[in-house]
């Protein structure tokens, strides 16, 4: 059996690399023209690949460098891992497991304190240490029901922008959006050409929408409209499938949403991924015009420096505890922290409860409990009065969101 060995991509090696990743997920094969403009965004810097005997790419481990809001509101470095593929005539021999330990080594060598990441399918990444911290809402509003409350959402202007306008003002306008929400994404320049531009010049039928207030351009809105007609159906119209919908203050958001269930020839606007408290049935007359099509795991977090990590956010109201982590893949985190409002550290205090680092990193966030991750067998509990203590400190009252696909 031919063998594989992992290293660093060379400059000139990443299409290759690219058009594995792209047939591993079923993708389109990549033209001239798309490499074209993608090139810039797909730099070798970050990438790790497998290759055979022949030199040939059969696997590929892809990061860029973001930063994620932590609970608290501070600024997080962290390796956002936007292409894992392995050649399907090379997977289950390794090369994933292999790519990963050279990926996670070196973010931790050059004192990335996170990796993020969106997952294929669930089984894969709890192995590597990383953890659900985000979940995201499939919605759907009938139109003909949804009706806003009174006055929500009249004070601003919507527009349409055309595809070339989008490109040149959104990511500014992005800026605008502070991300105190935890577990929101900055979106680096080079994120906005291959997950922004590609979809909104693409052929595809996404619109762009901005919402300007009184300070100006403070939100927009990208979605595609997916024809619902059929001879069974005559009288239903068009769903709108909102691909992203971002607002930098509560009129914006309620200002856009009035104007997509505005929209004539709509039966019903559909969005993915939003967060979870996201109050779209408070803001309606009729509660029941919504309905909730689906929960989605969204962003898996990686603690790559617990300490780090741990020292960066903030914590809620109660007495302090004592984490024992063990980590597999980085023994350097293995150990005991004594989490508190008035800080973290290391300890050689008894543990009051034991967990996997990639139980800790779908907590750190502030979604979910200690508590129900000590029912579902995830932590160990050593002192029953803790679990409790660990609730208060780590739970967040904002559900943590993304908010960006990489
Ligand atoms: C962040 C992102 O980019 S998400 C996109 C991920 N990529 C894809 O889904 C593309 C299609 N799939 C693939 O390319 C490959 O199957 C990969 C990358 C998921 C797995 O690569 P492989 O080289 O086969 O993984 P590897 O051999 O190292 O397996 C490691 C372990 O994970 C398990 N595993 C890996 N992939 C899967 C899977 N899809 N389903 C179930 N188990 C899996 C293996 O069985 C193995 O388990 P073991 O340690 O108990 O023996």
């Amino acid at each position: 059996m031919s063998e594989f060995h992992v290293r660093a991509v060379a400059e000139g090696e990443q299409r290759a690399c690219l058009e594995l990743l792209e047939q591993a997920l079923h993708a389109k094969p990549i033209s001239d023209e798309a490499w074209a403009k993608m090139a810039r965004t797909w730099p070798a810097a970050g990438k790790f690949a497998a290759f055979d005997d022949h030199g040939t790419p059969v696997g590929i481990a892809s990061s860029f460098g973001t930063e994620l809001t932590v609970p608290g509101g501070r600024k997080l470095a962290t390796a956002a891992v936007d292409g894992i593929a392995v050649r399907a005539d090379w997977t289950r021999r390794g090369i994933l497991t292999a790519m990963m330990a050279t990926q996670l080594e070196d973010i931790a060598a050059r004192g990335v304190p996170l990796a993020a990441l969106h997952a294929s399918e669930g089984v894969i990444y709890g192995r590597f240490g990383y953890g659900v911290a985000t979940y995201g809402k499939g919605v759907l509003v009938e139109r003909p029901r949804a009706r806003l409350r009174d006055g929500l959402g009249r004070d601003g202007v919507v527009r349409f922008l055309t595809p070339a306008e989008a490109v040149e003002r959104v990511p500014a306008l992005y800026r605008r959006f502070t991300g105190e929400r935890p577990g929101f994404a900055a979106r680096p320049e080079m994120w906005w050409p291959g997950f922004f531009e590609r979809v909104v010049t693409g052929n595809d039928g996404y619109r762009v929408a901005v919402h300007s207030g009184p300070d100006g351009e403070d939100g927009f809105v990208v979605y595609q409209t997916v024809d619902m007609r059929d001879r069974q159906a005559p009288e239903r119209g068009a769903l709108l499938d909102i691909r992203e919908l971002h607002a930098a203050t509560p009129r914006a958001w309620a200002g856009l949403w009035r104007f997509l269930l505005s929209i004539d020839l709509v039966s019903a606007v559909a969005g993915r991924g939003r967060p979870m408290d996201e109050p779209i049935a408070e803001m309606l007359t009729d509660p029941r015009a919504v309905t909730t099509t689906e929960v989605i795991d969204d962003l898996w977090l990686r603690l790559v420096d617990v300490l780090a990590a741990l020292q960066a956010r903030t914590y809620g109201t109660a007495e302090a505890v004592v984490l024992e982590v063990f980590d597999r893949q980085l023994p350097d985190n293995n150990g005991r922290y004594a989490v508190g409002q008035d800080g973290v550290d290391r300890t050689t205090a008894e543990a009051d409860l034991r967990l996997d680092v990639d139980t800790l990193a779908s907590l750190y966030l502030g979604h979910g409990l200690f508590s129900d991750l000590v029912t579902a067998g995830r932590v160990e509990v050593l002192n029953e009065a803790a679990v409790a203590r660990a609730d208060a400190l780590f739970h967040t009252v904002r559900a943590p969101w993304c908010g960006t696909f990489f």
